[in-house]
């Protein structure tokens, strides 16, 4: 008589939403841990945020942060999943009690492209004749484009990456900005006609690296988690995200950073500006790579010195605060 001795596998569950570029960003987090720990199952949950669902109104309009993450979360705090892929930039920078950043992975360029459609092949955003329509749904993109080029107009853009690459080449547009990460990993880099210097364009928040969420001190995952970790774009984000901390007031701002580390120094460029783009605050902090968390406080400090406060409050009576 044969016995087989089935040897049962750990299951970890991952928390995702569905849209393609959180799919393409979650099973490679999957892939790469498969690799590191080949005993463990690790299994997808696709779940819908708000913000998935609610696809009619302007960003800024619905304010409320956690939109695109909120769901996820639920699941993690219920035990349902163990911990949930993100795109960091989407992700608060004030967690739900229980919960914590347990990793954050090789940045990619978190710089911000201008996509065209057939008929506007030949311009730039610095060649557009006034009045071509730019779409964005980002309070920051819009803002600082405005101020560099004040001849153009900008219309909301709501959707995924897909909806609106179709929306741009139905026409709707004359050219939209996106995330250059984004289409990176949709394998769209084709759709990449110009990529914004930060001069103009300041990154968002986050903007490149993925924040994996997951239960606070789940020593378990944090473990498992810890062979994606990115030091440098850890520490980068860690000044990025206090910054902003500091600066924002429960709705979504045009607060753009831009970061780099040399050795052990940490450079912190940030920027607030007015919706219309008239007032536009920049400050550069620069320190050690270990205080990236003071760094960003300071930064946040010296801008509102600057009169950064002012701007902010009048954002938070026009927009409202979610
Ligand atoms: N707001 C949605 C979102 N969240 C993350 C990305 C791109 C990927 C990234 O920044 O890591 C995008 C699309 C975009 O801004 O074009």
């Amino acid at each position: 008589m044969t016995s087989t001795i089935e040897t049962s596998k750990r299951t970890v569950r991952i928390g995702t939403r569905k849209s393609q570029l959180a799919l393409v960003q979650t099973y490679w987090v999957k892939a790469e841990l498969e690799k590191h720990f080949p005993d463990i199952e690790f299994e997808v949950e696709k779940m819908s945020t708000q913000g998935d669902k609610i696809l009619d109104v302007p960003l800024a309009k619905i304010g409320d942060k956690g939109l695109f993450t909120k769901e996820l979360e639920v699941g993690m705090l219920n035990n349902s999943t163990d911990f949930a892929v993100h795109s960091l930039k989407d992700l608060p920078t004030n967690l739900p009690e229980g919960l914590m950043l347990g990793c954050v992975t090789q940045r990619v360029d978190p710089a911000d492209a201008l996509a065209v459609n057939e008929k506007n092949k030949d311009k730039t955003l610095a060649t557009f004749p006034e009045g071509s329509v730019i779409g964005t749904s980002s309070l920051r993109r819009l803002a600082q484009l405005r101020h560099h080029y004040p001849h153009l107009e900008f219309k909301d853009i709501r959707g995924n990456v897909n909806t609106r690459l179709a929306k741009l080449d139905a026409g709707e547009y004359d050219g939209i900005i996106l995330a250059v990460a984004g289409l990176q990993r949709l394998n769209m880099s084709d759709r990449i006609h110009e990529v914004i210097s930060p001069e103009v364009s300041l990154h968002a928040v986050g903007q490149g690296a993925l924040g994996i969420e997951c239960r606070a001190g789940d020593e378990e995952i944090l473990k498992i988690l810890k062979v994606l970790e990115h030091s440098d774009s850890s520490d980068r984000t860690m000044a990025e995200r206090s910054f902003l901390r500091e600066l924002e007031g429960g709705c979504q701002v045009p607060i753009g950073v831009n970061t780099t580390i040399d050795n052990d120094s940490l450079v912190v460029v940030g920027m607030v500006a007015s919706l219309d783009g008239k007032q536009l605050l920049k400050n550069t902090v620069t320190g050690k790579k270990q205080d990236a968390e003071q760094l960003g406080k300071d930064l946040a400090a010296k801008l509102r010195e600057q009169g950064a406060g002012d701007i902010l409050a009048k954002i938070f009576e026009e927009v409202g605060r979610g």
